[in-house]
């Protein structure tokens, strides 16, 4: 008997054995840094001479490891294993696939501190960020698991005298995974397990930023039972192997997180049939975001500061939830903005490896150009208020420093102006000041975007009315606009933010499968 979905709790660092605890993983991880990781097709371990090297992007000369790159032959392979494997799996039962990714969880529960550590090392998260996001990939693994439960069990229709009649969620074929850097456990494993449980098979391509986070996922749903070509670990460059992966005509779905443009291009892709295809392809494609923090002149100001400031510079701005924009009352623009400058100049940035950092790098040296071309830009449009520069030694020689940005504020931006407009993904806040709540609704609104907003607000009315007319799939009241929760906070975003699938809510297998209605004659 599988008890209810709860979230997975935090670690508390402020616990000095959890401290101790892990400091002993990141030290045991760095010490198995610079392995060589294989493709896995059909249960082959397969190793090429190309590989992605990927590194610390804090301290950019140490190598995290060496992943096989698979080229568009052994793409076509993938997809091809998986495609075979597929009649095999698909006749599990639900409860059986959901089995597997029970396993998974208690597998990441016990090597928890390690995952934290290896996504301190690869994407250069801090301690509390990458344990939340282990505590998400978790999170996943339990809900969607309960979730195809629910589904694989007997779905209510209107009874017919002289009938019998039954509808079931069905699989679809092989999907094809690609998940961004930024999460690269728990959003990763999310869409993979997802695809799995609900009967696909899969091709996963990681993030050439991410391999490594990539190889682990895959061995632990191995471990956990994960017959041999249901799942096939092929990472590679997104152009050369993912076109091919995404064309292939015996691909049926792709699941896609990363950038408008890349998605807008796998959208286009699949929207081709090939020679032999025989489906409509289906795609998720989960996008950017622009979001926004509205502070209302009701609001409890402190909080709203607090919250701007968490949103903004959490993972160093690269989160598709990330609050980016600040949209403040006229009334109390002034005063909330010297909150917020003080609690950035207050935040401490350094090597994430270590428990007291609060903001770490950016996570690759194209990554931290270009964040700084948008701080450039920020000078023409705004008035800079804090930051601005890249930190201590990495301003003259990031290739060893590391990529770290100092937490930068402009204020005085235009709402058209481009730094509140185009997703930067680096630790750069907008601050916008509104006539009153109407126009901060409408600047809100204002973007191509709409993944994530927050109002911070005492008074009922401009709550009610922001909850109308605040055009985001996810909209959080007097909280933060990151750090959605499985199962609380379905996550999924409106416009050129996506597909809104909603992934971590009770929509969201029905996307990874196809509903057969059965009718007998009695
Ligand atoms: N909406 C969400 O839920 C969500 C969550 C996380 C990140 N994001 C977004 O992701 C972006 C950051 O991630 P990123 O830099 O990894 O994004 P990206 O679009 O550059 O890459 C995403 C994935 O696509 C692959 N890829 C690149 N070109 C491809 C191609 N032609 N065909 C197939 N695959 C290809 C990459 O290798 C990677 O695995 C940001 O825009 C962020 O807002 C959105
Ligand atoms: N789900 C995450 C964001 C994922 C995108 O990067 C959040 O809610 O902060």
């Amino acid at each position: 008997m599988v008890g209810s979905f709860r979230n997975e709790p935090f670690v508390d660092f402020s616990v000095p054995e959890n401290r101790r605890a892990m400091e002993e993983a990141v030290a045991r991880v760095r010490s198995s840094l610079g392995r060589h990781y294989p493709l896995v097709i059909g249960g082959d371990s397969v190793t090429t001479r190309e590989e992605i090297v990927s590194t610390n992007p804090a301290r950019p000369a140490e190598i995290v490891g060496y992943v096989s790159k698979a080229d568009p032959e052994l793409a076509d392979r993938a997809i091809r294993s998986a495609y075979e494997a597929f009649g095999r799996w698909s006749r599990y039962s639900p409860d059986a696939r959901a089995r597997v990714l029970l396993r998974a969880a208690a597998i990441m529960r016990r090597r928890r501190l390690e995952l934290n550590a290896w996504q301190v090392l690869e994407v250069g998260k801090t301690w509390v960020e990458a344990d939340v996001e282990t505590a998400e990939a978790i999170d996943f693994l339990e809900y969607y698991a309960r979730e195809m439960m629910r589904l694989g069990a007997p779905q209510p229709l209107t009874p017919l005298p002289g009938e019998e009649n039954e509808q079931r969620y069905i699989p679809l074929g092989v999907v094809v995974v690609i998940p961004p850097w930024n999460f690269p456990l728990s959003i990763l494993t999310g869409m993979t397990s997802a695809a799995l449980v609900a009967g696909n098979t899969v091709v996963l391509k990681p993030s050439s930023l991410s391999p490594v986070i990539g190889a682990k996922v895959a061995d632990i749903l191995f471990e956990a039972g994960i017959p041999e070509g249901v799942l096939n670990f092929t990472p590679g460059s997104g152009g050369a192997v993912g076109d091919v992966l995404v064309s292939h005509p015996l691909t049926r779905m792709i699941a896609f997180t990363g950038s408008k443009e890349v998605g807008l291009r796998i959208n286009e892709l699949a929207a081709r049939t090939a020679p032999g295809q025989k489906w409509i392809k289906r795609v998720i494609a989960e996008m950017g975001g622009k979001n926004a923090v509205i502070v209302d002149e009701s609001a409890d100001l402190p909080a709203a500061a607090q919250a701007i400031v968490t949103s903004a510079f959490g993972f160093q701005g690269q989160k598709c939830s990330a609050g980016s924009r600040a949209i403040l009352l006229d009334a109390v623009h002034d005063r909330v903005l010297e909150m917020i400058v003080e609690r950035t100049k207050a935040l401490r940035i350094g090597d994430p490896a270590l428990y007291e950092t609060q903001v770490g790098p950016v996570v690759d040296l194209s990554q931290f150009k270009k964040v700084l071309e948008y701080i450039d830009v920020g000078r023409r449009e705004g008035r800079l208020v804090a930051g601005g520069r890249p930190f201590g030694e990495s301003a003259e020689r990031p290739e060893q420093a590391g990529y770290f940005i100092e937490p930068t504020v402009f204020v005085d931006v235009q709402p058209q102006a481009r730094i509140a407009q185009e997703e930067i993904f680096g630790p750069v806040l907008a601050v916008i000041r509104a006539r009153d709540f109407d126009h901060a609704l409408e600047i809100a609104n204002g973007t191509e975007y709409g993944l994530t907003g927050s109002v911070y607000a005492r008074d009922r009315a401009k709550l009610e009315k922001a909850r109308h007319e605040f055009h985001v799939g996810n909209l959080y009241f007097n909280r933060k606009c990151t750090g959605a929760l499985v199962g609380v906070h379905p996550f999924g975003g409106f416009n050129m933010s996506g597909t809104d699938s909603k992934a971590g809510g009770p929509d969201y297998l029905l996307l990874f499968t196809q509903a057969k209605a059965i009718s007998e004659v009695l």
